[in-house]
């Protein structure tokens, strides 16, 4: 029992999502008679379920201290896996579900962590003789641990009135270690893709079609700016200007992949962070989005509309880059709004001014 705590304790301790899965896997590890145990996301992408293994490669390591980690993650498709296929069709209904079966002489149970009606992550646990009921619930009780203090972290990194991650989080993915960032599964994904492919070091989002790394792909940064707020405030009340935010929020989530990230930057501003194959494909994008804003009706305030800067991530840091699309953003507010501007095509044509380039040291 005593390691068990010990791992709870420093369970509770962790202040990031990825350091907090490993140590939910060495306490789960630290039980007496279990061979292994492996954590896996479950992801959608593209109207299909995948298994991305972030510890261990399928075979699964022992303990992850060992630093297999995120290095050896693969993407392979859920129907290669119909027993754990059944196991999530089975716990549809629950907030968590526990699943055991037996694989020859090696018993097997799945702890299935749901997370707003989604099925997020599954950890397996290996052992060579069958769960007892009292193990079993003692499983089970180490992984409830883990999901509410998974929740609470969660919960700080997003914004409360929109549930879009907030301006702290995008901060400190300038700070934070390359292996610290992808906490979600398409962070993971991400990773693996870019330390094959030298991506922006910067960027924990991300994947393309699953199976066929996007070399083409780049990255993008958009600022998505509410034209005339201030006057939605002023005439109709901030408890409608709230509800503008919260639907052109909405509408900011449909309009991207599930693998962008879309951030609440300031009150009326929101940043996303985007891959696309070419400057057209990520305009289409833009301007599909200025669209949708511009098409809603909000109730009784009628049309909202907002302006758009972007620009290509390239070599430049994550605080140059989103000035940048400022530059260009400010551009479309004095240019009539409700349009978007490329950076780069400004900057060619001489319409904007290059911003001095930020001293800021790189941690990682
Ligand atoms: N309701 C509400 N208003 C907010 C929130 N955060 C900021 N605001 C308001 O957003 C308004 C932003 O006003 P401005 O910066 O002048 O921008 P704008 O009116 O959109 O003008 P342009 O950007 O030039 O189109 C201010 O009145 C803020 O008080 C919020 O969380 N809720």
């Amino acid at each position: 029992m005593q390691p068990i705590l010990q791992g709870l304790a420093q369970m509770t301790g962790q202040r990031s999502h990825a350091r907090l899965e490993r140590s939910v896997i060495t306490t789960l590890a630290r039980l007496e008679g279990v061979v292994s145990v492996g954590m896996m996301d479950l992801v959608r992408l593209s109207e299909a379920d995948y298994v991305l293994f972030k510890h261990g490669d399928g075979a699964f390591c022992r303990v992850c201290e060992t630093g297999c980690g995120a290095e050896i993650a693969g993407l392979r498709p859920l129907a290669e896996y119909p027993e754990l296929g059944r196991a999530i069709a089975h716990g549809k209904r629950q907030a968590s579900a526990i699943l055991s079966t037996a694989d020859g002489d090696v018993h097997v149970t799945w702890l299935i962590f749901w997370h707003r009606q989604q099925a997020l992550q599954c950890v397996e646990l290996r052992q060579n003789r069958p769960f007892t009921a009292e193990r079993l619930e003692l499983i089970a009780a180490v992984f409830q641990v883990y999901q509410n203090y998974h929740d609470l972290l969660d919960d700080s990194e997003r914004d409360a009135l929109t549930g879009l991650y907030n301006r702290k989080t995008f901060d400190e993915l300038r700070f934070r270690r390359a292996s610290d960032i992808p906490h979600t599964p398409q962070g993971q994904a991400a990773l693996q893709r870019r330390r094959g492919q030298g991506d922006h070091p910067e960027f924990s989002h991300g994947a393309g079609t699953p199976g066929q790394p996007d070399a083409d792909e780049s990255d993008w940064l958009a600022v998505i700016d509410i034209d005339n707020f201030k006057q939605i405030n002023d005439r109709f009340g901030h408890l409608y200007g709230d509800e503008v935010l919260l639907l052109v929020a909405n509408l900011l989530k449909q309009g991207f992949r599930s693998t962008d990230r879309v951030f609440r930057y300031g009150g009326e501003e929101f940043v996303v962070l985007l891959r696309a194959a070419d400057l057209a494909t990520t305009e289409h994008v833009l301007e599909r989005l200025r669209q949708a804003i511009a098409a809603h009706r909000f109730p009784q305030v009628g049309q909202v509309t907002v302006s758009i800067g972007f620009s290509r991530a390239g070599d430049a840091t994550l605080s140059t880059l989103i000035e940048q699309a400022d530059r260009a953003l400010y551009y479309v507010k004095r240019n009539g709004k409700n349009q978007l501007a490329h950076y780069e095509s400004l900057l060619e044509r001489g319409l904007v001014q290059a911003p001095v380039q930020n001293q800021e040291v790189d941690l990682f």
